[in-house]
């Protein structure tokens, strides 16, 4: 798909800060919901609607694979233009398992027994796709093979194929733990108790959990890894989970988690802002001074940039949830260093951060982080590097020691990685002469980020007018 609405330079000179923001950034959805919310109605025994879906590259990954399972996924707004998903499930084999008997089967499915030619999925360099859609695909009890695009062959995905296997998928390829790789599932997979290392990602474990119910015994993870990485996605799953109206569990130890079989019924959800894309904009304020309001900030939510409002006061800002569920950030342009453990997804725009502060900052819990679109520890000490921020990699981290007045513009690779993109259109701000490659990389998870940006700059306090940014 296109990435932005008008087609950005490459590479993109990133705009510096105009002085102080005055601005209102609407985000789309979350693309964690969005994915997991899909996958559910999928499964569900009736059709449901996914209100407010974020749309972009890795949510219609996502569309496309479970059309191809089966499913119906039509694409629609409501009377006040707020997208709406409607979903209509794919019938499962009996629990005798008929084979290859989903229902309504989409573009590039197969019917008919004997050896039928896979079903072809590409996963793009979605993790959600890639570590979801196999755990569902087994269920459908056809041959699917997925693939993706060249740097998601280097995603791990052991922990899914051997888990998978485990509970008697039949698997071929990823013999080396990753992408390419057909699964077909029968009759005899029927769930229970698999120990998963997801060590390298809490995807391994959501994966299993959503297509859980499903299976005769539902399922049973238990994680073996020394570290347990974004637990809070896993709780994201747990909570969709049991919003499904389906039994879902966590061991007293907090290491397993189960859920009992059942078909979904999630009804018709309204997906939360994006609070990780929202890291860049409140960012902004901190770099550039002056306040950036994000409205529909979710009072409860499992998504991991919730913690904004804890990690953005500890370097300087200040936070103010309004009444009517505003988060309102407001910097002064300096920042102070932060040690700052377990941020996941959020760390590379917290680097870009540190990069721009007063001070050393130590960002530890992020071995996974060698796994996600690209090696973002090594990715992040080589840009910052290119823009003479001195910074070196931990064992499970990064330390970042900015020298002040130091930094100077350069090309800044972004590697396909959007949060690698947007780090590099933070330091932007505050260092001249930054250009961003690929920017339109961004559109995995926010097409239209250099609109929003840049939209985000024009409502400046010194601006005539005040723009608010469009959703
Ligand atoms: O389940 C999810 O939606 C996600 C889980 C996390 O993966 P890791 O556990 O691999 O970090 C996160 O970083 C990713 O962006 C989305
Ligand atoms: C790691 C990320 O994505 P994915 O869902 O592809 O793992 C991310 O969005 O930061």
């Amino acid at each position: 798909m296109t990435s932005v609405s008008s087609v950005p330079l490459d590479p993109w000179p990133a705009p510096v800060s105009p002085g102080p923001l005055n601005a209102t950034v609407n985000l789309p959805g979350s693309k964690s919901l969005t994915n997991r919310h899909l996958v559910l109605a999928a499964l569900a025994g009736a059709p449901s609607q996914v209100v407010a879906p974020l749309d972009s590259r890795d949510t219609r990954l996502m569309v496309r694979a479970l059309e191809q399972l089966g499913a119906r996924i039509k694409q629609g707004t409501d009377s006040d233009g707020v997208p709406v998903w409607t979903v209509t499930p794919f019938t499962l084999p009996d629990a005798a398992g008929s084979p290859l008997a989903a229902g309504s089967p989409g573009e590039g499915s197969v019917q008919g027994v004997g050896s039928p030619a896979p079903v072809e999925i590409d996963c793009g360099l979605a993790g959600t796709v890639m570590r979801f859609v196999p755990a569902v695909a087994a269920l459908t009890q056809r041959p699917v093979r997925l693939d993706g695009d060249p740097a998601a062959r280097r995603r791990p995905m052991g922990p899914v194929i051997q888990a998978l296997k485990a509970l008697g998928v039949e698997v071929h390829g990823g013999e080396d733990g990753h992408l390419p790789f057909t699964v077909t599932g029968s009759a005899a997979v029927r769930g229970g108790r698999i120990e998963v290392d997801a060590s390298g990602s809490s995807q391994f474990v959501s994966a299993l959990l959503l297509a859980g119910s499903r299976f005769p015994e539902g399922i049973h993870v238990r994680h073996t890894g020394a570290v347990l990485p974004s637990p809070q996605h896993i709780e994201m799953t747990m909570v969709t989970l049991r919003g499904a109206g389906l039994r879902a569990s966590t061991d007293p130890d907090g290491l397993g988690w189960r859920v009992e079989p059942g078909v979904p019924s999630p009804g018709d959800v309204t997906v939360e802002p994006d609070l990780s894309n929202a890291g860049p904009f409140l960012g902004a304020a901190l770099v550039c001074g002056g306040t950036v309001r994000v409205p529909r900030w979710p009072a409860k939510t499992t998504q991991i940039g919730a913690l904004w409002t804890q990690l953005l006061p500890r370097m300087g800002a200040q936070v103010h949830l309004t009444q009517d569920g505003t988060l309102e950030v407001t910097g002064t342009g300096h920042l102070t260093a932060v040690d700052a453990a377990d941020t996941g997804e959020l760390a590379p725009t917290l680097a870009a951060l540190c990069a721009l502060a007063q001070g050393t900052s130590r960002l530890t819990g992020l071995a996974h982080l060698r796994g996600h679109e690209t090696d973002r520890l090594a990715a992040l000490v080589t840009e910052l590097g290119r823009v003479n921020v001195a910074a070196r990699e931990l064992p499970d981290g990064l330390e970042i020691s900015p020298e002040p007045g130091a930094a100077h513009g350069a090309v800044w690779e972004s590697y396909e990685d959007h949060r690698i993109a947007t780090a590099g259109a933070l330091m932007g701000l505050a260092v001249p002469g930054v250009q961003v490659v690929d920017v339109a990389t961004t559109a995995k998870t926010l097409p239209g980020f250099v609109g929003m940006w840049e939209g985000m700059l024009a409502s400046h306090a010194g601006a005539a007018q005040p723009a608010g940014v469009p959703a």
